[in-house]
């Protein structure tokens, strides 16, 4: 793990949008694989910036995200369809037909589940995985249990995943208590992983997935097993981590 230290948000998205964009720009057929949350914002609008200056082509990419809610149609405002259309894809020139999220609104959950999984397959795998974290280390929606989940799933989405969550509905009842999240294959296949944290809720979290032991009550420690991941993290998100360990060294 390569932990990169942003000086503030500002900082690490500009960070993490170079990662991206370097990957575009070196191969524009890329499958990248996206992520929700407030975590990604600062990224995508750094990455609208440049691609509106002209500097990046997103024609040939593909993006497939990590999860999406249950039972929200993709034009709730709240669906995370909705969100990456107003955040990111409606402002690039991705083609749409390029875009997959899973289908939370599938009469077969199980069914979505497995096409998900083979839609990956069948574009090679992911080239870069985005990756925020939840305040209780799940990445996706992959929340801590007594074991990893492989495939594309869906789950119930933990209390303190459904409270943090409740910012971005008007009430904590209209959280979706459900979702389908992509599995840790698909993730730990990616040939490349970004993860970005920022803010002292994410400390405990940071500091488990990096030196914690690999376990999946801390979801986000299965990346230490990855060969390229790399981290780039605020000072606040930062702060339980062990002072005296320089860049780039996490195990
Ligand atoms: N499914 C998403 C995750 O992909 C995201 O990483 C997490 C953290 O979100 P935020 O960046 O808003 O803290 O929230 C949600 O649960």
């Amino acid at each position: 793990m390569k932990i990169i230290h942003a000086k503030d948000y500002n900082d690490l998205s500009r960070k993490a949008a170079n990662i991206i964009s370097a990957q575009v720009i070196l191969k524009p057929e890329s499958v990248l694989g996206l992520a929700t949350g407030s975590s990604p914002l600062g990224i995508y609008r750094q990455l609208i910036i440049w691609y509106e200056k002209g500097d990046l082509d997103f024609s040939a990419t593909t993006a497939v995200n990590l999860d999406e809610y249950c039972n929200l149609p993709p034009d709730n405002p709240q669906s995370y369809h909705a969100f990456m259309r107003q955040n990111f894809f409606d402002h690039i020139n991705i083609n749409p037909a390029r875009v997959h999220i899973p289908n939370g609104m599938a009469s077969d959950l199980e069914t979505e589940c497995r096409r998900y999984d083979q839609l990956i397959q069948s574009l090679g795998g992911i080239d870069l995985q985005l990756l925020g974290i939840g305040r209780n280390a799940h990445i996706g929606f992959n929340e801590p249990d007594s074991c990893f989940s492989k495939y594309t799933h869906k789950v119930a989405l933990s209390e303190s995943t459904i409270a943090a969550n409740t910012r971005f509905f008007d009430r904590e009842e209209d959280v979706p208590r459900q979702a389908i999240s992509m599995g840790m294959q698909a993730i730990t296949q990616a040939r490349k992983i970004l993860l970005i944290a920022s803010g002292p809720d994410k400390a405990d979290a940071l500091c488990a997935c990096c030196f914690g032991p690999v376990t999946p009550q801390v979801p986000a420690s299965i990346l230490q097993l990855h060969q390229d991941v790399t981290i780039i993290a605020d000072e606040e998100s930062l702060s339980k981590c062990p002072s005296n360990v320089p860049v780039s060294a996490a195990k």
